[in-house]
């Protein structure tokens, strides 16, 4: 089968703040996909999304851990710069990790510039409403884009009473409009709005001069976003409700492993054309050195028939 080369492969150009603007100008629905390693930023760079989002979620699709709290700003460096090296074209957003940017504006401004600095992200995105409306100035003051996420925001999930959906009640409706217009004012370029009901996420969409961007939250936002993992089938824990799941990775990867694993057993693999060879006057060349170094005469039939023997043996 033919492989595009990504060398050789156009490349598209680079989604920049002005892009994402234009779109929602346009009303065009913006695409967003999470990334957390080389391979699938480069999917996300080859398959034309427009902004990748290198997700906390990390933390339990890539770590394995249940909540995405653990994940230090290490930790997420790392992953934003191997996203980096993949999705060339994609405005690249780093998640700010649990811990790193709540405590005061100053910390947020600090750990937000590593991210653009050292992670090569174009934004970084916190989560939080009008209690991260100063922090979301101060750190646009200093020309980071800021992506807001309000609604679910997982990490918050302990107060929250787990992953739950968000704005039920029309009180709780009305405190995340007040949410979506703090962050506005203070300046978010954008604001994720997850696990929600689909027409209170259709009305803050109208209320707003910024993009919505949905993850269970219906339609009528001015985007959407998934994690890659999700989407993919690549993830052993729940199956959000929010999720479209385009293929079964897990599934055709595994059943990839299982014929690996019997192809060894049964040395169905390495076959010739996986097999380097050498030439045979120097491999004749070779037994005569070894035949004078042990005495012992040996060519490869007998080498062949040793193996054969030892392979009925094993089964
Ligand atoms: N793989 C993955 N996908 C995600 O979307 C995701 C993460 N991880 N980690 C961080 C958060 C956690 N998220 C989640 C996780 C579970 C549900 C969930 O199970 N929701 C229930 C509704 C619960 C209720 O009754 O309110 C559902 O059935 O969709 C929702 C969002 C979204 N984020
Ligand atoms: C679900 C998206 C919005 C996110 O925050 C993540 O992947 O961490
Ligand atoms: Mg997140």
């Amino acid at each position: 089968m033919p492989v595009e080369n990504s060398n050789t492969a156009q490349r598209r150009s680079k989604v920049s703040i002005k892009s994402i603007q234009s779109m929602y100008k346009r009303k065009e629905a913006i695409s967003m996909m999470t990334a957390q390693d080389y391979p699938s930023g480069l999917v996300v760079d080859q398959s034309g999304i427009d902004v990748c989002l290198v997700g906390d979620s990390l933390a339990m699709v890539s770590l394995g851990f249940d909540s995405t709290n653990p994940l230090t700003v290490e930790d997420m460096l790392h992953h934003c710069r191997a996203v980096a090296r993949g999705a060339k074209a994609p405005f690249i957003v780093a998640d700010l990790p649990y811990g790193s940017y709540e405590a005061n504006p100053d910390d947020a401004v600090r750990v937000s510039l590593r991210f653009i600095k050292e992670g090569n992200c174009d934004a970084v995105k916190l989560e939080g409403g009008v209690e991260m409306a100063e922090t979301i100035r101060r750190i646009t003051r200093v020309g980071i884009p800021v992506l807001a996420h309000i609604g679910l925001t997982p990490q918050r999930q302990s107060a929250l009473g787990g992953f739950r959906v968000q704005a039920k009640t029309a009180k709780q409706a009305s405190a995340l409009l007040t949410d979506a217009f703090a962050v506005q004012e203070a300046g978010a370029f954008g604001v994720v709005v997850e696990a929600i009901p689909a027409e209170i996420a259709g009305y803050i969409t109208e209320q707003l001069k910024i993009p919505t961007i949905g993850i269970g939250a219906g339609v009528h936002c001015s985007g959407q976003v998934l994690v890659q993992n999700d989407a993919l089938g690549l993830f052993d824990r729940f199956v959000p409700k929010f999720t479209k799941q385009y293929c079964n990775l897990n599934e055709i990867i595994t059943s990839a492993l299982r014929e690996y694993h019997e192809d060894v057993k049964t040395r169905r693999f390495p076959a010739p054309q996986n097999t380097y060879p050498i030439d045979a006057a120097q491999l004749e060349k070779f037994y005569a050195l070894e035949r004078e170094r042990t005495g012992v005469h040996h060519n490869q039939q007998e080498h062949d028939e040793e193996n054969r023997t030892a392979h009925a043996a094993m089964l």
